[in-house]
């Protein structure tokens, strides 16, 4: 249902005191003015109380962690506060006598105020990331500081964990989802079929919705062939499914659509979703990413490194971390890819480098330091973390990568400047401790890039591992389809998430008859509850799907 009079309709019989709990970013003011509004036309007596103005006045401190080392400009680790560090005591509304009263209590942390009914209005992230970029209020704040122009350090590292622990704490008594995206109208779902929903869900494949993020360095492969509109001019990053961020859409096709987190399969159905073994590892986080890196028309991305496991854990307050590889889906002729040392790479000479180049522009001589290699369309690259990186001008990679993807260690952006005259930061000290300098020379190309093998085939299909080390813990296939062919695979326990990155499509039908269209470019979450299904070609080409899944330690 869409608009708050269809929300207010639905409501039980008072009196009442009803929670309306939500992100930071939501538009708290303008949710209270429309909500408030349904009520009284739909005859209620409405007071109400916004619980921001009871956070305890050193809330917004106590949320966040301490940075490691103490001074870091960059990051800090991911906070472990609760919604109730917000308060030194929640308020508690009485509970109105009159039949015809409702007391609603809104904002973030007002479902600790134990309301009769409780609403969730979400917003979904990729909102209050370009609010706070932009500065943009009401939406751009952080949790703790309404009012106050936000800041992404502490969007990603305190605002998100914090919200999120606390969305999951109470997704199973939520008495109604609401999707903030129409403020006007806002989709909303009861809270029963919202659980009715991600049961069945959890259960079949299930797609996320895609969106595109610019960068200095994004490309238009996303615009011109996806018709996606680039946010300030480019479609650098395709959100294909980032779990912590991604959104699934539930709705009829022609009617209201409410956006829900992918998170809250993975918080309800764990073992459905990711399987026993992986639900013990891994918990309730959902471990590998796929993402678009679209450089097509555009540069190279900064030369960077991801965390080694421990530093991940000890400095950022991740317990696994950023390893990655990239699938090349399309490159335009004489491409690259700029992965691992060169064998007489110098460390010292590199830091002098990159300390030049912050200080008074001196361009660094990349490739003295780094190996190019050629972006072939189909070759996949393995970045295990501290492996220094970059993908070149002229590709459409597909990462396919450990969940974590805010941890980008640069050591060299090309001396970009953006309009102010300022420079991306550098967190090169990072990317210093966590560079790993032993795998350089021939054992890049022989450990980082493989070669396919082929794990099983059949008439007209094979399934081949295209990447798989040691130290990463999940693996990267590719089934091969010829027209008119299919392949049969199954789960066994564990999730796959599966890229169409050639050919025109490919039908995903699950044992229990559901089936799923699968287009060029678009991805796919089978759950490890699916078991069996198959993988058919559709159209005149031969079809590759690149398929990821956890492995064993
Ligand atoms: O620092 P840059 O150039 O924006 O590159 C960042 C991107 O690089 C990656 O780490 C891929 O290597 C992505 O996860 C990330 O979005």
């Amino acid at each position: 249902m869409a608009g708050w009079p269809a929300a207010v309709a639905a409501l039980p019989a008072g009196p009442l005191v009803l929670s309306v709990d939500g992100p930071a970013a939501a538009d708290w003011d303008a949710l209270a003015e429309g909500l408030a509004a349904a009520l009284r036309s739909a005859g209620w007596d409405a007071d109400l109380l916004d619980v921001r103005g009871h956070y305890a006045p050193s809330a917004a401190e106590r949320l966040s962690a301490r940075p490691v080392p103490e001074h870091d400009r960059f990051f800090t680790p991911l906070s472990e506060a609760q919604a109730a560090d917000l308060f030194d005591a929640v308020p508690r509304p009485v509970k109105p006598v009159d039949g015809g009263v409702v007391v609603v209590v809104f904002g973030p942390g007002a479902a600790l105020c134990e309301p009769d009914v409780l609403w969730y209005a979400d917003l979904p992230k990729r909102y209050a990331e370009a609010a706070v970029a932009h500065e943009d209020l009401p939406v751009g704040v952080n949790l703790g500081r309404p009012g106050e122009p936000g800041d992404l350090v502490r969007l990603f590292y305190t605002d998100w964990p914090v919200q999120d622990r606390h969305r999951d704490a109470i997704a199973r008594r939520v008495d109604r989802w609401i999707d903030l995206q129409d403020a006007h109208a806002p989709a909303s779902l009861d809270g029963a079929a919202l659980r009715r929903t991600l049961a069945h869900l959890a259960r079949g494949p299930v797609r996320t919705r895609p969106y595109f993020n610019s960068t200095p360095w994004g490309g238009r492969w996303a615009a011109s062939e996806l018709g996606f509109t680039p946010q300030a001019g480019n479609t650098a990053l395709g959100y294909e499914l980032i779990a912590p961020e991604a959104g699934v859409l539930i709705g009829e096709r022609s009617g209201a659509h409410v956006e829900v987190p992918f998170q809250l399969l993975c918080v309800l159905h764990p073992e459905d979703m990711l399987g026993r073994e992986v639900h013990r590892r891994f918990g309730t986080s959902f471990p590998i990413r796929f993402d678009y890196l679209d450089t097509m028309g555009g540069g190279n991305l900064s030369l960077h490194c991801h965390p080694q496991e421990r530093y991940m854990r000890e400095v950022f307050g991740w317990p696994y971390t950023q390893h990655e590889t990239y699938y090349v889906t399309a490159g335009a002729p004489g491409s690259k890819v700029l992965l691992g040392l060169t064998e007489h790479a110098d460390l010292d000479t590199m830091r002098r480098q990159v300390e030049d180049a912050i200080a008074d522009g001196t361009p660094m001589p990349v490739e003295d330091h780094v190996q190019a290699h050629p972006a072939r369309v189909g070759q996949l690259f393995m970045i295990p973390a501290g492996t220094p990186h970059a993908s070149g001008a002229g590709n459409l990679v597909l990462e396919v990568s450990a969940t974590p993807y805010l941890y980008s260690l640069r050591f060299y952006d090309w001396l970009r400047k953006d309009a102010n005259g300022a420079s991306r930061p550098l967190p090169y000290e990072h990317g210093f401790a966590n560079l790993d300098a032993t795998r350089r020379g021939e054992d890049v190309t022989k450990d980082l890039i493989q070669q396919p093998r082929t794990l099983r085939a059949g008439e007209g299909w094979r399934e081949e591992v295209i990447g798989a080390l040691p130290e990463m813990f999940y693996a990267v296939h590719r089934l091969v389809v010829a027209p008119g062919a299919e392949i049969a695979d199954d789960t066994a326990g564990r999730f796959h998430i599966l890229n169409l990155a050639a050919g025109q499509g490919a039908v995903i039908e699950t044992a229990d008859g559901r089936t799923h269209f699968l287009a060029f470019a678009e991805t796919l979450t089978v759950p490890a509850a699916v078991g069996a299904y198959r993988v058919r070609s559709v159209g005149s080409d031969e079809v590759c799907v690149v398929k990821a899944l956890v492995v064993e330690p």
